[in-house]
């Protein structure tokens, strides 16, 4: 109950020492972490929020002894520096949340850095579900996330390689936490492990056996353009007899296994890190890129046909004659019902068993796709996420692979369309600052050439 809560919270979030004493007063009892600790698991999902409000309210800054120390800055009178500096280091000090001292000793007892991973996965979920607005829970995530950035950093991370002969319970995890493209069963797991495969995870010691995220890659002799050659079930050859066909690596799937550390950036760093261990392990590799889904394809596409039925303009979409191929494809009258049609196709993947239809549609579906990757925006980067997460680090809008996934969930989710985000090496740190300070998105002749085609059809 309420007062359970209050009680709990008043004696195990202790007063943070004062500026004087904050390095000589001896560690609250450890008791405290492991009750905090298993008063939170027992609540349930509404007690948690009502539970966290009251912790990041009640037991946060100071901030009356803030604004005391800020205006002391402001007084004039302070003339020498080692004053001001001293003055400034009780104002840096008084800016520490009451509970963060408890946060520090949670990370030091037995499991307490992943209790605390959990912890910020359900404040992100609170603040994401609008269940809460409070500014002090916003408060508490940052706080979350700088100690985890600090504990979670590079440095401290472990680069390990799943192979067959892992063990069966991190291989099993692969399997569990694969985001991208789902592990019918263990001789597909065993593929994705084996010969001309590599596939990397991070662990940190405070979290052993779990595996922070997770890459795959495909050794291929040239970029590959399309999934089902990686994914594809097939007689595993026995060993990689012929290593000088490897040139390039293929990033196919990316999948980071703790919500609670996203905004670590965990999955960038493993990128980087797996392509130095490929250019050790095959001096002579120069091609480096992703086979990368595009999530939301179909569904901007169908907002986009809807909004251009309403207000008649779906012309623009595509040119007078490849609206008459429609027609005539699908018996329909020029017009709306055209466009319904062409929307039916695509919910349904129907154009696919179509010869005729996938000729037309194929320039078509193209160029939109160029322009969702490219030209859709959300607060100034690219709206869909993977597109994002790949520019970030710097890679190149590199190529849009006609039929790359021509599974159902391909077709139904991006018509089958993927895309190669490249990382040239010796560019990605500049690509990367351009498109987070200047939203430029660096991309190659192929893309801006289809993307162009689209704006040359459309008034957009
Ligand atoms: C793509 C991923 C790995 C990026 O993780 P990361 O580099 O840690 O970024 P962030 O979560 O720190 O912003 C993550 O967003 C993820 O697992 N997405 C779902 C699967 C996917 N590959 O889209």
């Amino acid at each position: 109950g309420v007062t359970g809560m209050e009680e709990i919270l008043a004696r195990v979030v202790v007063p943070l020492p004062t500026y004087e004493t904050r390095d000589k007063s001896p560690p609250p009892p450890e008791s405290n972490s492991l009750e905090f600790m298993h008063f939170y698991k027992s609540l349930t999902k509404e007690e948690k929020l009502n539970f966290l409000t009251k912790l990041s309210q009640d037991f946060g800054v100071d901030h009356k002894s803030v604004s005391e120390l800020a205006a002391k800055l402001l007084d004039n009178q302070l003339r020498d520096l080692s004053t001001i500096l001293q003055v400034e280091d009780r104002l840096r000090y008084s800016l520490t949340p009451r509970y963060k001292q408890l946060l520090n000793h949670i990370s030091r007892v037995e499991n307490g850095v992943k209790f605390l991973v959990d912890l910020r996965a359900d404040v992100l979920e609170m603040i994401s579900s609008k269940a809460s607005e409070s500014p002090h829970i916003r408060d508490l995530s940052g706080t979350l996330k700088s100690l985890l950035s600090e504990w979670f950093s590079v440095g401290l991370l472990q680069l390990e390689r799943i192979t067959w002969q892992s063990p069966c319970e991190i291989l099993q995890k692969i399997s569990q936490y694969e985001a991208v493209h789902p592990v019918r069963n263990w001789t597909d797991l065993k593929r994705r492990v084996g010969p001309y495969r590599r596939c990397y995870a991070f662990t940190h010691a405070a979290m052993p056996g779990e595996p922070l995220v997770v890459l795959h890659v495909a050794l291929t002799e040239d970029i590959s353009d399309n999934i089902q050659s990686i994914v594809r079930e097939f007689a595993t050859v026995d060993s990689e007899e012929d290593v000088n066909k490897v040139n390039a690596a293929i990033f196919y799937s990316i999948s980071s296994t703790q919500a609670g550390l996203q905004g670590v950036e965990l999955g960038n760093y493993l990128i980087k890190r797996v392509v130095r261990e490929m250019q050790s392990e095959f001096p002579h590799m120069a091609q480096f890129s992703s086979l990368s889904p595009i999530p939301g394809f179909s569904s901007w596409l169908q907002g986009v046909l809807v909004q251009y039925r309403k207000e008649g303009r779906g012309s623009e979409l595509l040119s007078e004659q490849e609206w008459k191929e429609v027609e005539q494809a699908t018996d329909s009258s020029p017009g709306t019902q055209t466009v319904d049609a062409l929307r039916k196709l695509i919910a349904t993947s129907e154009w696919m068993r179509s010869e005729r239809l996938s000729r037309v549609l194929e320039p078509v579906l193209m160029r939109l796709c160029a322009w969702y990757l490219y030209g859709e925006k959300r607060r100034g980067y690219a709206l869909n996420p993977v597109a994002n997460f790949h520019l970030q680090n710097g890679a190149t809008m590199w190529r849009l692979n006609w039929l790359g996934d021509t599974s159902p969930r391909g077709v139904a989710s991006s018509c089958g369309i993927m895309v190669n985000y490249r990382y040239f090496l010796n560019k990605t740190s500049q690509n990367s600052a351009l498109y987070l300070q200047n939203k430029v998105i660096a991309a190659s002749e192929q893309v801006l050439g289809l993307v162009s085609q689209f704006q040359k059809n459309s008034k957009l």
